[in-house]
């Protein structure tokens, strides 16, 4: 298939794959993932655990999937609200503070869990400004402007900001700003630039969006169902313990599983094994009651997925 098109950059991108949707059977879908970057690799890993099967070319823009009627575009993160919004794919995973940025109209179908960062105001740690009005006049430099003006605007404080693209903490350092708004995880990058958080604007972590026109096609609800199965695998572990039958109901307390524990006589009389799924989250307090109610010999495994 020759695709001809007049046109530069972002531009020519975005129309290419217009141009190769047309042309495409328009069953297939498009969803659109960053080509590189933080978001990249936990990207192709969920969409891979969701038993797809793909090729990870980094140097090409599309990949098939072999074994399900989807395409993946590898995007710049910035660009891939608006190919959502716009139709050009169907569903994009992106990072909260992108979509708010660009302020596509996309409907978000599910948080993921990963790329959870928090968009800060940081001020040198020398700096005078000590509370938000102190920022009033002040010069700050971000690469989300969009959503520190909100954030600014809702606090009733007008500062001047001054838009750039990256490497936003050595703003205060060259004298080009007098704090700064950018992205913040483990506070190291502030940290090594001398520079420390002032106040929180926005949190955010990687989302599957979808068109506001295909949220109810088939294949997305079928794909939203593996993401969520994988997800839900993610956060709970499996867990085999034997106990004896006098402290059963004690451990059943502690242990609600999916929908009961299961309870398997053991060949030593009075004793059960015990079956459940413990949430990550209450994973080592549960242990230690688990402990605590008698149980022993605990195992406890991944789970690969979890379909309720
Ligand atoms: N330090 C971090 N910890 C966790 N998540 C982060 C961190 N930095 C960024 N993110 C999240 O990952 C997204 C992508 O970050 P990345 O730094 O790869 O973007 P980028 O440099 O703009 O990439 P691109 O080349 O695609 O434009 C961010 O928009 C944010 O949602
Ligand atoms: O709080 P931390 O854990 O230090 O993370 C914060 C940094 O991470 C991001 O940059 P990244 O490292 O992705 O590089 P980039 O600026 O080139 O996107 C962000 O822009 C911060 O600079
Ligand atoms: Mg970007």
């Amino acid at each position: 298939m020759i695709y001809v098109v007049f046109c530069t950059s972002k531009l020519f991108l975005k129309n290419l794959f217009l141009v190769h949707s047309i042309f495409n059977t328009l069953k297939t879908l498009k969803i659109a993932i960053q080509k590189s970057g933080r978001l990249n690799e936990k990207s192709v890993e969920i969409l891979k655990n969701c038993g797809l099967t793909f090729e990870n070319y980094k140097s090409s823009l599309i990949s098939s999937v072999t074994n399900f009627p989807l395409e993946i575009l590898f995007l710049r993160d910035d660009d891939i609200p608006e190919y959502v919004q716009d139709g050009i794919a169907d569903l994009g995973i992106v990072g909260e503070n992108v979509i708010t940025e660009t302020k596509a109209k996309v409907t978000h179908l599910q948080k993921l869990g990963f790329g959870k960062c928090t968009l800060k105001i940081a001020v040198q740690n020398s700096s005078s400004i000590e509370k938000l009005e102190d920022l009033n006049g002040k010069a700050i430099a971000t690469s989300y402007p969009v959503i520190l003006e909100n954030f600014l605007q809702s606090k009733g404080i007008k500062s001047d900001i001054r838009t750039i693209s990256g490497s936003v903490e050595i703003g205060p350092g060259l004298g080009l700003s007098d704090a700064i708004c950018d992205i913040v995880s483990t506070g190291g990058t502030l940290k090594s630039n001398g520079l420390k958080p002032f106040a929180d604007v926005m949190s955010s972590e990687a989302v599957l969006i979808g068109n506001e026109a295909i949220a109810d096609h088939p294949e997305v609800a079928e794909l939203l169902q593996r993401i969520r199965s994988v997800l839900s695998a993610k956060s709970n572990k499996y867990v085999v313990l034997n106990v004896s039958k006098d402290n059963l109901q004690k451990v059943v307390n502690l242990l609600p599983g999916v929908k009961s524990p299961t309870v398997v006589p053991l060949f030593e009389p009075n004793w059960v094994a015990v079956h459940s799924v413990i949430a990550e989250a209450d994973f080592w307090d549960k242990i230690n009651s688990l402990k605590a109610a008698g149980a022993e010999g605990i195992l406890v495994m991944p789970i690969e997925k979890i379909i309720t």
